[in-house]
Order: structure tokens, then C-alpha cells, then sequence
């Protein structure tokens, strides 16, 4: 069975609500980049698109937000580089090893204010564990088999997330395959 991601391919493990924060490091052996939260995460969330980042070998990034205010960079703040400025989720990642650190909105938008992060680069425990499954249908675009992603929200569905699409999966699966036809992810005679 192919690899959710390493927090939730063995069971979810509940958080503590109390939970009051922890450090984030990157993977560098070296000078690692290490950044500062000051409070549990909430929404935290599978996300199969593209643009969040992926430990190797996963199909699901782990996201979720924490207040802006809450997090600080505390060490090697030079390694850092915005991974996509027009996008809008500034994702600060490291430039050695390529790890997302965190992700900062600083256009008008819904989510203004809050950090988008990845709480196993941290190795405290309690952490609001993931509540939900979204942009499932986005893997086929980074050339998942679309023929095998019912497989994938079965999967996601035992271990107790609920999986979500902009439109219902079918519409959003056939809409993700002819992205990835386009963009060369998936054969195009599939
Ligand atoms: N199908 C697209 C979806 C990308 C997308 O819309 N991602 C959502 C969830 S993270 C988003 O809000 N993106 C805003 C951004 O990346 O700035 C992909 O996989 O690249
Ligand atoms: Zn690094
Ligand atoms: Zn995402």
C-alpha cells in the first residue's frame, strides 16, 4: 500500500488539547533551521496538492495553521528562501535540504494572519492531530494512477479522515487527470 504519509499510515495518534507549542527543525545535519511556535496548531489536515511540502515517499503533506504571531525563526534564518512568490502562501523553505519551514500569507486573503506548518518536523508530541483529508484528487496531477485513488480515500477513510474535493471526486479526478496529461505527469495515451 503506498505511504500516506508517516503520521497517520499506522493509526492517528490524538493530540492534547492543552498542547502549548514546540520547535520545528529542518532536515539539514548541519545548522538546521529551526523555527519557534508558541501554540498548538489547529485545521490540521492531509493535503495532496502539489504546492505543500511532502516528506519522500509520501502522497499527503500534513498542514495546518498556527497564529502568525505564534511563530518566530530561531536559528539559521539566512538558509531561507520563498519557494513561490506569486503564490499565495509565501512557503519559506530551506535552501539545503528543502524542507517547507513555514508558509506566510501576506496578501488580502481569508487565512491572513495565520502560518501554515509542518508539525513532524518537530519532535514534541501533542500536536492536534489531523482532522481531515483535502485535495485528494490533486496527487493524480504529480502522476498518481488515477485508477487507484478510490484506493487512496479508502485508505484515508480507516484511519478516520474524511476526504474532500472542490467538486465531488469523480469531477475533480477528471479534471486532475487532463492536468496531468498537460503537464506531462501522466501518459498521454492513458
Ligand atoms: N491542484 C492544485 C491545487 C493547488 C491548491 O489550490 N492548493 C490549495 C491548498 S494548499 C491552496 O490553497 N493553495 C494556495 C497556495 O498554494 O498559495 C495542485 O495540486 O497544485
Ligand atoms: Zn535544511
Ligand atoms: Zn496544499
Amino acid at each position: 500500500m503506498a505511504s500516506l504519509h508517516p503520521l497517520i499510515d499506522n493509526g492517528i495518534t490524538k493530540g492534547k488539547p492543552d498542547f502549548a507549542g514546540g520547535k520545528l527543525r529542518c532536515h539539514c545535519k548541519t545548522n538546521p533551521v529551526e523555527v519557534t511556535v508558541a501554540s498548538n496548531v489547529v485545521h490540521n489536515h492531509a493535503c495532496g496538492c502539489s504546492k505543500c511540502w511532502k516528506p519522500a515517499g509520501s502522497l499527503f503533506s500534513i498542514v495546518g495553521v498556527v497564529p502568525r504571531d505564534s511563530l518566530s525563526v530561531t536559528a539559521n534564518p539566512e538558509k531561507l528562501t520563498i519557494v513561490d512568490e506569486s503564490a499565495a502562501i509565501q512557503r519559506n523553505a530551506c535552501k539545503e535540504c528543502g524542507v517547507h519551514l513555514f508558509g506566510r500569507i501576506e496578501k488580502d486573503h481569508p487565512f491572513k494572519g495565520l502560518d501554515f506548518i509542518h508539525v513532524e518536523l518537530s519532535d514534541e508530541k501533542g500536536w492536534q492531530e489531523p482532522q481531515f483529508a483535502a485535495f485528494v484528487s490533486s496527487i493524480i496531477e504529480q502522476g498518481f494512477d488515477p485508477s487507484k485513488i478510490d484506493g487512496v480515500r479508502a485508505q484515508l477513510n480507516k484511519v478516520g479522515l474524511q476526504t474532500y474535493d472542490a467538486l465531488s471526486p469523480p469531477l475533480m479526478d477528471a479534471i486532475a487527470t487532463w492536468t496531468g496529461k498537460k503537464n506531462g505527469a501522466l501518459p498521454a495515451n492513458l
